[in-house]
């Protein structure tokens, strides 16, 4: 698994040793603030961050400074089955394939999936979902578009309980006429959930866009609004110089990174290590 985030990371990595001053062992706070920018973390907390630092900083001391921005993420609870998770996040973010990836991570753990086609307002997004069941060899429940999506939610976890599946996926529409609409689907969604089995959604998880940078923040805070999220998910990580993002959006919304997407095949996701990603951001100055 070691070394798909640094991978992920290049164009981030590339883009900070083009523009900030060789490698070194110590740095200065105006360095740091530098690399941070070009890494694209925001503004708000590179002044936070750098006004705590000494006139020379050391690698050991800025990665303490960094790692502690991280929320650790709690180990999903082992013992139920089915364990729902509930997708949610903007169209285009990259959901429907990190719904594939998870499905085939699940997979290779040994467990069974089922997907719900929940974002039942687009007909694309249905047969986006499909194709990727047949591909995956996993069951979905699907039905046409303009159906109730928490009746889909509803029966891919009563059909998951049927059959003894480990793993329900349920996708959620991105956009709806107005957000009003979006966040009254995915509350009701959510109460759905919970009536065809108590306690689901076990997870509700937000796919942001990491091209998008900081400015997937504010996206993030409106759907954990709506729902309330347990844990994110960055993807096109590796399609972006905008990696240092990552900081922001985790200590901005105090909510745990799971994964992030490291390419657009079902085997690109890696669970999130902050080590490894402040590591690889660090070497790009340090010695
Ligand atoms: N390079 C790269 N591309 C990704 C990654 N994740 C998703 N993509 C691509 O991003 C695009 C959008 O992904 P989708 O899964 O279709 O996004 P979605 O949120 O379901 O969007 P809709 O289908 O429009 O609702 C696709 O072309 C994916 O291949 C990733 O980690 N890396």
């Amino acid at each position: 698994m070691f070394g798909f985030i640094k991978k992920a990371l290049k164009k981030t990595v590339d883009n900070i040793e083009e523009n900030v001053p060789k490698k070194k062992k110590y740095a200065s706070p105006e360095e740091i603030e530098e690399l941070l920018i070009e890494a694209d973390v925001e503004y708000d907390l590179v002044e936070k961050i750098v006004a705590s630092l000494p006139a020379k900083v050391n690698r050991v001391a800025l990665k303490n400074e960094l790692l502690f921005l991280f929320k650790p993420a709690n180990a999903p609870q082992a013992d139920i089955k089915p364990f729902v998770e509930l997708i949610i996040g903007v169209n285009g973010a990259g959901k429907t394939t990190t719904i594939a990836k998870l499905a085939y991570r699940y997979k290779q753990e040994g467990k069974s999936v089922i997907l719900g086609a929940a974002d039942t307002f687009r007909a694309a997004a249905i047969e986006q979902l499909t194709r990727w069941a047949q591909k995956l060899d996993v069951p979905i429940v699907a039905t046409k578009q303009g159906h109730d999506p928490s009746a889909v939610a509803y029966d891919t976890i009563a059909k998951a309980k049927a059959k003894n599946i480990d793993n329900v996926l349920i996708d959620t529409a991105g956009r709806l006429h107005t957000q009003t609409n979006l966040a009254e689907e995915l509350k009701k969604i959510v109460r759905v959930c919970g009536k065809a089995m108590e306690g689901a959604p076990h997870r509700k998880l937000l796919i942001l866009d990491g091209t998008q940078g900081t400015s997937a923040i504010n996206q993030a805070k409106t759907f954990h609004e709506m729902v309330g999220v347990d844990g994110v998910i960055v993807t096109k990580l590796d399609g972006t110089a905008k990696g240092g993002a990552l900081l922001s959006i985790s200590h901005e919304l105090q909510l745990p990174i799971l994964f992030v997407g490291t390419g657009e095949k079902m085997e690109d996701l890696a669970p999130f290590d902050p080590n490894e990603y402040v590591d690889a951001i660090l070497d790009a100055i340090f010695e």
